[in-house]
């Protein structure tokens, strides 16, 4: 900065003129060392301090080192840069045969800004034991950002984690059981998934239960839904930004919801609603199992596993070219049918007790049940938003009423049903009529299950006792006691 010394009065002018010479006397004495250089690069005037490192530098006396260019005689020094550029150099660290020292070098301005040479300052010599305690500190600290740095990617990755399991996935009608038996399945392979089925279903409770089931539990979980992201944010959405590709706040770069989910799962929820020229990009990616960041020329390796969703008719999609075919067909490979409630009215008895505990938990409200009126009046509804349905009708319900019992007259006014539809045949779950012991109740139960496994494959004893999950000697054990009516029986 030069001195606005032409806009001052005489008295002023002097301060400043003084203050500057004060300044360079004080940084002359308190410095290590200084020296001056001109716009040529020539040395003229060495401090008091300086003359110490002349021996080092291979020089017996002052008037052999003063009128050197400063390069020919300072090994690795910048002065020349500063000087040629204009640019200060406020801390830096200088290695040379006179050993390491910290630093400063600025230039020297007349009263037009021209450079007309450089000041250096020696501020430190072997900063490397004077400024141990920085030293250390600065490691330190750079430690413990670090830490702080891998516990918040820990803290991301363990909020990208699935907490459904096939467990908490509620139901025990046979066609949730079945839908069970395909997730344990599905978990053991590292197959594509497509899970198929009405808008809340579950399908993406589902998607996490397989992700929890299989090998790569510990690794992310990532989901996106196709439907809510506008066509024009997708293609970053999912295979990310390169460092540089855009300006503002993308400059940076941001990985894609592939990178995100390395080592784990994607699941690709609403992948009907995928426009057409993403689908050609993503079964490429499917396939090379690598993706190009836009705006990158390079390829990054993934290792993904991919669960697709959709609510809509993938093949009348195909047939109307609003689908790949070729996509359709790499995601197909193991399709997961997920019932829709009407199917598995069944379970409505137990999901409704759990979705009433979660929302009374989540509200904080206190726990209610339903009484067996307002399960036979929500069993003649035909539910065309399952489960989610199913839950926000619960949660009306819980927030309108005090009653810690909610019968059909609670749930009336909250959704228009058709009431002269008749009552679907449920089976409630069992409840073991009075005076019945545990041991007559699980041989009850026992004792329909496998009836009904024999009816479902048409008496074929192998297959039935795969479906139940048992041995088939154990199952042949079992029919050896039970009392069971007769099949058709091939084997
Ligand atoms: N079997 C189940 N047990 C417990 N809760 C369930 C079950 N199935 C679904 N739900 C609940 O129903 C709601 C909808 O589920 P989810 O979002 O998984 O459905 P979806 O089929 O993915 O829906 P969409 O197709 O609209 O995305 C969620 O609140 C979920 O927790």
């Amino acid at each position: 900065m030069s001195l606005p010394a032409s806009h001052l009065p005489r008295s002023a002018e002097a301060v400043l003129e003084l203050a500057a010479r004060t300044m360079f006397d004080t940084l002359a004495q308190a410095a290590q060392g200084m020296l001056v250089v001109d716009r040529r690069h020539r040395i003229v005037w060495i401090s008091e301090g300086y003359k110490r490192f002349l021996p080092a530098l291979g020089f017996e006396r002052e008037d052999q080192f003063v009128g050197k260019r400063v390069e020919d005689v300072v090994p690795n020094t910048l002065l020349a840069q500063v000087i040629d550029t204009g640019q200060p150099l406020l801390l830096d660290l200088l290695t040379n045969k006179a050993g390491t020292f910290l630093v400063s070098r600025l230039p020297l301005r007349d009263e037009l800004g021209q450079v007309i040479g450089a000041l250096g300052l020696v501020l430190l010599d072997h900063p490397e034991t004077t400024m141990q305690p920085l030293m250390t500190k600065f490691s330190r600290l750079t430690e413990e950002l670090a830490d702080a740095r891998r516990q918040l990617a820990a803290e991301q990755g363990r909020r990208r984690r699935a907490k459904h399991t096939i467990a908490s996935y509620v139901g025990a009608s046979p066609a949730v059981l079945e839908l069970k038996r395909l997730a344990r399945r599905a978990a053991a392979s590292d197959a594509t998934v497509l899970l198929l089925g009405e808008t809340g279903t579950g399908k993406e409770l589902l998607a996490q239960a397989i992700h929890n089931a299989g090998p790569r539990v510990a690794r992310p979980f990532v989901g996106v839904n196709i439907a809510a992201v506008p066509d024009t944010l997708l293609e970053a959405e999912f295979f990310g930004v390169a460092p540089g590709a855009y300006t503002g706040a993308e400059r940076k770069g941001r990985p894609g919801k592939f990178q995100l989910a390395e080592g784990g799962t994607l699941f690709l929820d609403e992948i009907g609603d995928m426009p057409l020229p993403l689908q050609a990009k993503l079964l490429r990616v499917l396939q090379e199992q690598e993706v190009e960041p836009l705006g990158s020329n390079t390829v990054v390796p993934l290792d993904v596993r991919v669960i697709a969703a959709t609510s809509r008719d993938l093949p009348a999609m195909v047939a109307a070219g609003q689908f790949r075919a070729d996509l359709y067909y790499r995601l197909h490979v193991l399709p997961i049918r997920v019932p829709a409630l009407r199917e598995r009215l069944d379970d409505l008895d137990a999901l409704a007790e759990h979705l009433l505990d979660d929302i009374a938990r989540r509200d904080g409200l206190p726990p209610r049940s339903l009484a067996a009126d307002a399960l036979d009046w929500l069993a003649r509804h035909d539910w065309p938003g399952n489960i989610r349905e199913l839950r926000n009708l619960l949660e009306q319900a819980s927030l309108v009423s005090d009653e810690r019992l909610l019968g059909a007259r609670h749930l009336r006014p909250l959704l228009a049903i058709d009431e002269s539809r008749p009552l679907p045949t449920v089976r409630r779950p069992d409840t073991a009529p009075e005076g019945l012991t545990l041991p007559a109740a699980v041989a009850a139960l026992e004792q329909r299950l496998i009836t009904e496994a024999l009816q479902a494959t048409g008496g074929n004893k192998l297959a039935a006792a795969r479906r139940l999950g048992i041995a088939r000697a154990t199952l042949y054990e079992k029919l050896a006691h039970l009392n069971l009516p007769p099949t058709r029986s091939p084997s």
